[in-house]
Parts: C-alpha cells; structure tokens; sequence
C-alpha cells in the first residue's frame, strides 16, 4: 500500500430522485450494479466503493433517515442518526431545480455536529447561475455545511471536484476492498448489522449502540446443507459481556436465535450460527470503522 494513503466512509442522503444513484455511477461505473440487489433492511447499505491511488471512499446509503414512517420506525431512524456521526463526512444531496422542502428539513434536523456535511446541489444543468445562488444563500441559513458543492452527476460537472474536496476530510487509512472489486462479501456486512440489531434490541438500553459485530467466517460446513456462520460480539467492559450473555447463557441463546432466522432468509439456506462475545477495552480508539462498520481488521 501506498504512503498516506487515505479512506473512509461517507455516507449519502437525499429525497429520493436527488440522483443519488446516477452519481454512483458516474464516479463508480459498472460495479455498482453488484450491489443494487442486495437486502435494503440494514442499517448501512454500500452503494459503492471508490478507490484510486491516493485514497478509497466506501459510499453508504442510511435508508432510515429519509423514511421515518418506514415499518422499522424510530429504531431505524435512531440507528441512521447514529451512523451519521459515526462516519467521516455526509453528502447531503438536493436537487436544483426544486426548492427547499418539508423532506430536506426532515434530513437537516437529524445532520450531527460533529461530522463535516457537503451540501450537494445536483442536476446544476437544469438551472441558470442566478436560479443557482439564492438557492445555496436559502441553504446556508439553515445549516453550517462544511462544503457546498453544485454538481452535475448526469453530465458529470464538478464531480472531479468534489472527488478531490474528499481528500481534506479522510485521514491516512487503508485500503479495505482491492480496487477491483466493490466487495467481497456485501452479506457479510448485512449478517454482522443483524446480529448486532438483535443486540440491541433485546438488552434495551443496556447495551450501548457502539458494541460491534465482526464477522470472522462464513463457510459451508461441508455437507451443503448449513452455512457456517461465525461471528464475534466485541463489547468495551466485563459487565456487558454478562449481561449480553445472560443467565446461562439465555439471552446469547435468543440472540442467536432471532440472527440465525434473519441470516437464513437473507442467505436462503440453513445457517449454523456461532456466536462469541469478546471484551476489548477501548476498541473504539482503534480503527474503529472497521469494528463499527462490521470489518475485521486483520482481513486487510
Ligand atoms: N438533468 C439531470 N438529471 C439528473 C441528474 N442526476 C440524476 N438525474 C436524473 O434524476 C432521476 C433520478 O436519479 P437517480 O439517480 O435514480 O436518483 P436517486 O436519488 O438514486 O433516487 P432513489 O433511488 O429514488 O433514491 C433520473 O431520471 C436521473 O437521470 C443531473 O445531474 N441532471
């Protein structure tokens, strides 16, 4: 790997119709497709990796954030607004040739603090340099967007640009997918958020929302009938060890009860699941995307 070589995850909200997609594949191309049928229920949902010779962005939707009445209701939203903070800058998308709307106040309310936002305004084409700028004064008002960016992502105006903005925000990181691929295993990432979902909900507030899910093996067991799932619960402190544990075991037991359901019709196959918890004091101090976001370090 090269020296100073950067990456991170950004995640991307919009309304929909923003072009959220057609700049995914103005900037990634083909491969995106790879990912386009994968389960929408997660959390974070890859839209795409980006990799050149200085850096890499992993591109995430959050598809709570713009469906609060979705059925997974204030849990996704919560969950949404969590990665929010948890990555290194946000591209909010708007459309130029709308104004401002109910749909964005919703977004605006829910951006942290303490995460840079770009404001992207796309589709620039459809609009008149004048029609442009009351626009980014109206937005302006509103938030303290750390960029404000017009775009095009159907022509491709500005793109370049803002591929190059990125390299302020990203810290010296590595490369977490080869450049020739968007991703290994996208239902790795699924499986560890579902587990970690199961978590969450059923220890209630017990358990704070930075515990992690590291997939360490998917495989088949060899009589092709059940896929070996093999996964790590990485908590901070002994005491949450125990109470994901349980009495004898029995809230570990109704984790992977519920996972193992989920991760069976995700995969559509028999799933034998194994479930650890590990304690590792000030995790988050390390790396912390790659526990966070469901990645083990020494993959890469
Ligand atoms: N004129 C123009 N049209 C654009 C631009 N970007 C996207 N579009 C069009 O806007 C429409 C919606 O684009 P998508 O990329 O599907 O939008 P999306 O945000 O992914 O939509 P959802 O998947 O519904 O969230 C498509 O018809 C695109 O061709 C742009 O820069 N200029």
């Amino acid at each position: 790997m090269e020296n100073n070589f950067k990456s991170g995850f950004v995640a991307i909200i919009g309304r929909p119709n923003v072009g959220k997609s057609t700049f995914m594949n103005r900037v990634i191309g083909q491969k995106i497709a790879i990912m386009s049928d994968k389960a929408q229920t997660t959390r974070n949902k890859i839209q795409g990796v980006y990799t050149d010779k200085e850096k890499q962005i992993i591109f995430i939707d959050t598809p709570g954030i713009h469906k609060p009445k979705h059925k997974l209701g204030d849990f996704m939203v919560k969950i949404a607004e969590n990665t929010l903070s948890e990555v290194d800058a946000i591209m909010f998308m708007i459309n130029a040739d709308e104004g401002y709307g109910r749909g964005d106040q919703f977004i605006i309310d829910k951006l942290p603090k303490n995460t840079p936002v770009f404001l992207i305004i796309n589709k620039i084409d459809l609009v008149t340099p004048d029609e442009l700028l009351p626009l980014i004064e109206l937005y302006k008002d509103k938030f303290d967007f750390a960029e404000i960016i017009p775009i095009s992502a159907l022509e491709g105006n500005n793109v370049d640009h803002l591929m190059n903005v990125f390299d302020k925000y990203l810290a010296e990181g590595p490369q977490f997918y080869p450049e020739d691929q968007v991703t290994d295993h996208p239902e790795r990432f699924i499986i560890a958020e579902l587990i970690r979902e199961k978590v969450l909900h059923l220890t209630r507030e017990e358990i704070p929302h930075s515990v992690a899910v590291v997939i360490d093996q998917i495989s088949n067991r060899g009589d092709n009938e059940k896929v070996l799932v093999q996964a790590s619960i990485i908590v901070e402190r002994k005491s949450q060890k125990g109470i994901i544990i349980g009495k004898q075991g029995s809230m570990l037991k109704e984790v992977g009860k519920r996972a193992r359901q989920d991760i069976e019709g995700l995969l559509g196959s028999k799933v034998y699941l194994e479930l650890w918890v590990k304690v590792q004091e000030n995790w988050r101090n390390k790396p912390h995307h790659l526990y966070e976001f469901g990645f083990k370090q020494d993959e890469y």
